[in-house]
């Protein structure tokens, strides 16, 4: 199993992301440091203002004094949003970036790795955890920046008060950036992976609760799993009140140390005087700039508690960009043309147990060969390993002389159609629906298949005909319905190889009878039909048993 990313590491791959979006982030950066100074540099010119009055500041044209405050109290705004629409503008131009690698990944691990993986955490990280990178993005990295250059700016002025208030506001700056934040990361790290992993078990029962709604309510499953949902809740809620609990203290800490600094510089500075060292204008001033100059470092402190849900998105997501695909992609060999189907000396396993063991057969072209045996013998696998889901353990698969394994992937698409136990429907018109099997058929084609699958009549009864929406009949299609729309785009298709998984289970006598003719006359075809009716095997050419993994 690989290691799981550390913290350091998840910052470091999510900033290498925003390497070509450089440019937007210095401008962020720069119009945040600007706005930070127009907001410090406001109470400091108001309290020079009072100073002069009161006789202990030299002479400053106050009229001058004035246009600057009104003019940063107005740039401070614009600045802002700048940086803000700036900020926004990574990060959204970011997460698409993102998205378009997970769908990258998730096509690459289709489907022999995504088989495995839970789909309702699965769904979690695309919706959840991109959308939480989204701080990171627009509300960390820019901060930090913002933060480390406008301290430096601070730490200038106060230099040039007096040495001493610099070094006190130097240690003020880092406790506030880099102490409290390191504590709450110490104390909610694992609080924070937890409940990011919670909700995405949530999702997953949730998914899997709609799915076996008629399920549980036939076996009187609900309070059970009522229960468990409440206790997951629960269990997230607690998550999160400790997250909470921690981002309390974060601000407790924050809001004393500022007031500590405050006090500690005041006193500080006033000995100062007392020694005659510094006016009292410095004492004042170095003060009041203690109080308002904590803006920037202060953001940052309060990222922190939001950094460690967002970390841990960052390391799911990751995770997930790193997964290795069980089988790569073909391309840039030469065209293979499609003939007999080799299948020698094949053996397969899922993990460990043995499925499938010294299996030899040829599939010849244009033949119709029948695949019996026992639930569980292997026979669905043998279909899925000839479509290259997966890689076999030892033995090999060759069509027309050639390895599966250096035939180009998209060729080998175009081979085979393949119906599986369950037809999938899209949210899409029946229409559609049936021409994803050949994208560029015309109406007439599809009529014709629909015919061959003995499904014409039905679609052209309802209201819409071969326009209606699927989601509109809602679950409302028998299994047999959608049984035979899979075998309609299965007739359909270019595919010179049909892969047929149990097509026939859900039909009545009639419809399969229909079916099974179409099939008899599909021309030159290579029809692999896996089936336990004894009527279906009626037209195979050929049948063969698989038992316990071997093919007799
Ligand atoms: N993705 C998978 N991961 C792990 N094991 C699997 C996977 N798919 C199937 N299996 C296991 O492999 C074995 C063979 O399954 P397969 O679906 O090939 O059998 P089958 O002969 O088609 O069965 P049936 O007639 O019931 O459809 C079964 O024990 C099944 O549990």
């Amino acid at each position: 199993m690989k290691k799981e990313l550390n913290n350091i590491q998840v910052v470091w791959r999510m900033l290498a992301l925003v390497k070509p979006l450089t440019l937007p982030m210095s401008f962020a950066v720069i119009m945040g440091v600007l706005g930070f100074i127009c907001a410090i540099g406001i109470p400091v010119l108001s309290v020079m203002a009072l100073l002069q009055i009161a006789g202990m500041y030299p002479h400053i044209d106050m009229s001058m004094l004035l246009i600057f405050l009104l003019g940063m109290a107005v740039l401070r705004g614009l600045l802002h949003y700048a940086e803000q629409a700036a900020n926004h503008y990574i990060a959204f131009k970011l997460l698409a970036i993102i998205r378009d690698q997970v769908y990258g990944v998730l096509r690459r691990l289709c489907p022999a790795k995504l088989d495995r993986k839970d789909k309702g955490n699965l769904i979690s990280l695309i919706t959840n955890d991109i959308e939480l990178l989204e701080v990171f993005y627009a509300h960390t990295i820019s901060p930090v920046l913002i933060a480390f250059l406008t301290s430096l700016i601070m730490l200038k002025f106060f230099a040039h008060l007096h040495m001493i208030a610099m070094i006190i506001a130097l240690c003020a700056y880092i406790t506030m950036a880099i102490v409290i934040p390191f504590y709450v990361n110490m104390k909610g790290k694992d609080i924070g992976q937890k409940n990011r992993n919670e909700i995405g078990h949530m999702s997953s029962f949730l998914l899997e609760s709609f799915r076996g709604l008629t399920t549980i309510l036939q076996y009187h499953m609900g309070h059970k799993r009522t229960k468990k949902m409440i206790d997951m809740s629960d269990n997230i809620e607690d998550l999160q009140s400790q997250m909470k609990d921690i981002e309390a203290i974060q601000l407790v800490a924050s809001q004393i140390l500022i007031s500590l600094s405050a006090i500690v510089m005041f006193v500080s500075m006033f000995v100062l005087y007392l020694q005659g060292e510094i006016s009292v204008y410095r004492v004042i001033m170095a003060t009041v700039l203690m109080l308002s100059s904590f803006g920037p470092v202060l953001a940052l402190s309060n990222l922190a508690n939001n950094l460690l849900s967002t970390l841990s998105s960052g390391r799911r997501v990751l995770a997930l960009l790193d997964e290795e695909e069980l089988i790569k992609d073909v391309s840039g060999q030469t065209e293979t043309s499609f003939g007999d189907i080799y299948v020698d000396n094949l053996s397969f396993a899922y993990e460990e147990e043995v499925i499938l063991q010294d299996v030899h057969h040829i599939f010849k072209q244009g033949q119709v060969t029948g695949i019996v045996g026992k639930s569980g013998s292997g026979k669905s696998t043998l279909l899925k390993l000839m479509m290259r889901f997966y890689d076999p353990t030892t033995g090999i698969i060759r069509i027309s002389d050639r390895d599966l394994k250096n035939i180009n992937t998209q060729d080998m698409r175009h081979m085979f159609a393949y119906v599986t136990q369950e037809t999938v429907l899209f949210h899409d018109s029946i229409l559609n629906n049936v021409k994803i099997a050949k994208l560029n058929a015309t109406n007439q084609e599809v009529y014709e298949a629909c015919q061959q699958a003995s499904i014409h009549d039905f679609i052209m009864s309802l209201p819409q005909g071969y326009n209606t929406k699927v989601a509109e009949l809602g679950a409302s299609l028998s299994g047999g319905e959608r049984q035979r729309i899979g075998l309609a785009r299965a007739f359909l298709s270019d595919a010179p190889c049909i892969l047929l998984d149990e097509p026939t289970s859900n039909l009545d006598v009639l419809n399969e009878a229909v079916i099974l003719s179409s099939l008899q006359q599909q021309k030159n075809k290579t029809i692999i039909l896996v089936s336990h009716r004894e009527s279906t095997m009626k037209i195979a050419d050929k049948v063969i048993e698989m038992d316990m993994g071997r093919m007799s």
